[in-house]
């Protein structure tokens, strides 16, 4: 759907009609960020000790949230059947509905109206340049992302907003107006839905009171690891930005916010299309996978109940991991794991998880505290800590297998945006760098609770335990390939 734009120079009078006041600051096309905000005189915050200054106010009437979207639908009978018919699923949902009826307003100012015009209807206008969120990369540019842990995130969130446009279309053709746009003249595509998503993400506030929420002209404000201002709402409801305290910032420079510190790399580039390399938090998520020939894989996963992860940061330069699921798949049935399915006094079954014959299901994510009064609970660490470590080398692997190198040379260079080959390249790196320091550290500890382990059953005798001598026994020899590796890398080093 081609949308109709507005000037950027036109906002001010947008904002004056629809109260939005801007206080010694104002919109701009930056160089690389699309539009921002700069200060248009010097502003200090060092020396005052009083309230923070504030830079912007926009009406409580414009934040664009859940609430309001019921507000807007008791106005607008076609919004209203297409939101009974299809939304009150999720906040996001409502908001994307919303949004996209007024996209629709947007780019058919001439025809049979559907919806009601109202401040957003002119406000989409001004957003003509979306985020380069991965969702909205070609194909071609997706497979830059193969290896990292973006590429699955990315296939996925497709196939979810494609499942999401089906749930959309098709009690849409119900209702005369919508079936139209939906199916007839085919006006809403897939790729609008895409586009709607990418906005509201990259857009999106946590207000204290409104929750996520849109916020016309403050979502104007581009991003920083040292950020001049912060948004609150103030005792009116109304949507502020301010200034942030011990601040001096000279006429002409950018205001900016944080879109959150602790972010990684993929997460930036997945909700804003960028990273900014001196503000993403060192870690990633990756997927982990259940053992394939665990019989009670199916149980866990099920019991579990959210998509099993790795989690892992570097925090000058050192490693921390965190990932309930591995211990949770690492006990089994010998080590006193047993899965019940119990019925409750209604008649529904629940599927409960016993650990040494006490009901553990509440505890079903912490299982690393759990094991901890096992008397096999080191053997148990080294088996967790020897799955993350793998779950880490083969991400490091899928990485080093896929170079970018060879993927652009392999492709069209046409076909690839400047811009999402420099963000793919920057990703690659920070996490290639990420996994190389885990993989080591999880190499250190694990070794570090093998000899510990050895120590322990030297001391308590336990070496007579077949299955643990056969245990430690493959953790030997893999030790040792790695080391004969090693020492067979050394020998051509000729220098
Ligand atoms: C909330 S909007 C900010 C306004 C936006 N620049 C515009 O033109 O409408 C967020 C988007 O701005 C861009 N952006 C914000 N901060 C940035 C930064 N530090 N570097 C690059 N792009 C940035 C990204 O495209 C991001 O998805």
């Amino acid at each position: 759907m081609s949308r109709a734009g507005l000037p950027i120079e036109t906002l001010p009078a947008w904002a004056l009609l629809n109260d939005v006041a801007f206080v010694d600051i104002k919109v701009v096309n930056t160089e690389e960020k699309g539009y921002g905000v700069v200060c248009e005189k010097n502003l200090s915050t060092k020396q005052d000790t009083s309230d923070s200054p504030t830079l912007l106010t926009a009406p409580h009437s414009l934040v664009l949230n859940a609430e309001a979207v019921q507000e807007y639908a008791k106005e607008d009978k076609s919004f209203r059947q297409l939101l009974n018919a299809v939304g009150h699923h999720s906040a996001r949902r409502d908001i994307l509905l919303f949004l996209l009826v007024q996209m629709v307003l947007a780019s058919r100012p001439s025809q049979p109206p559907v919806g009601v015009s109202n401040p957003w209807t002119e406000y989409l206008k001004f957003l003509t340049k979306e985020a380069l969120v991965p969702t909205l990369w070609t194909e071609e540019e997706r497979l830059l992302l193969r290896g990292t842990s973006l590429n699955t995130a990315v296939n996925a969130k497709i196939s979810a907003l494609d499942v999401e446009f089906d749930a959309v279309r098709e009690p849409s053709s119900d209702i005369p107006c919508w079936n139209d746009m939906f199916w007839t003249s085919g006006a809403i595509s897939f790729r609008d839905w895409i586009l709607l998503d990418a906005l509201y993400r990259s857009r999106c506030l946590e207000l204290p009171r409104s929750g996520e929420s849109l916020v016309p002209c403050i979502d104007m404000i581009n991003h920083s690891s040292n950020p001049t201002a912060y948004y609150d709402e103030n005792s009116k409801d109304e949507a502020v930005l301010l200034l942030r305290p011990g601040i001096d910032i000279a006429e002409g420079d950018e205001v900016t916010i944080s879109y959150g510190d602790t972010k990684s790399a993929a997460e930036m580039l997945f909700s804003y299309g960028f990273i900014d390399p001196t503000s993403t938090a060192e870690s990633l998520a990756l997927p982990l996978d259940a053992f394939p020939d665990d019989p009670l894989a199916r149980a866990k996963l099920v019991l579990f109940g959210e998509a099993p992860k790795v989690h892992v940061a570097r925090d000058h330069g050192s490693i921390t991991w965190r990932s309930p699921f591995a211990y949770l798949m690492c006990v089994n049935e010998e080590d006193g794991l047993e899965f019940r399915v119990l019925q409750d006094t209604e008649g529904a079954r629940q599927l409960r998880v016993f650990w040494q014959d006490e009901d553990v299901t509440d505890q079903k994510a912490d299982f690393e505290t759990l094991i901890r009064a096992h008397p096999l609970a080191a053997i148990l660490r080294l088996r967790v800590v020897t799955v993350v470590q793998e779950c880490l080398q083969a991400q490091l692997d899928k990485l080093r297998g896929s170079a970018l190198d060879s993927t652009i040379a392999a492709t069209n260079p046409s076909l690839l945006r400047e811009d999402c080959a420099k963000a793919a390249l920057l990703l690659r790196q920070v996490e290639a760098s990420i996994l190389e320091t885990g993989v080591e550290a999880l190499e250190k500890e694990a070794s570090h609770n093998s000899h510990i382990i050895r120590l322990l059953l030297q001391r308590c005798s336990l070496l007579a335990d077949e299955d643990v001598v056969a245990y430690l026994g493959s953790m030997e020899t893999a030790e040792l390939d790695i080391a004969n590796e090693e020492a067979s890398n050394e020998a051509e080093d000729f220098s």
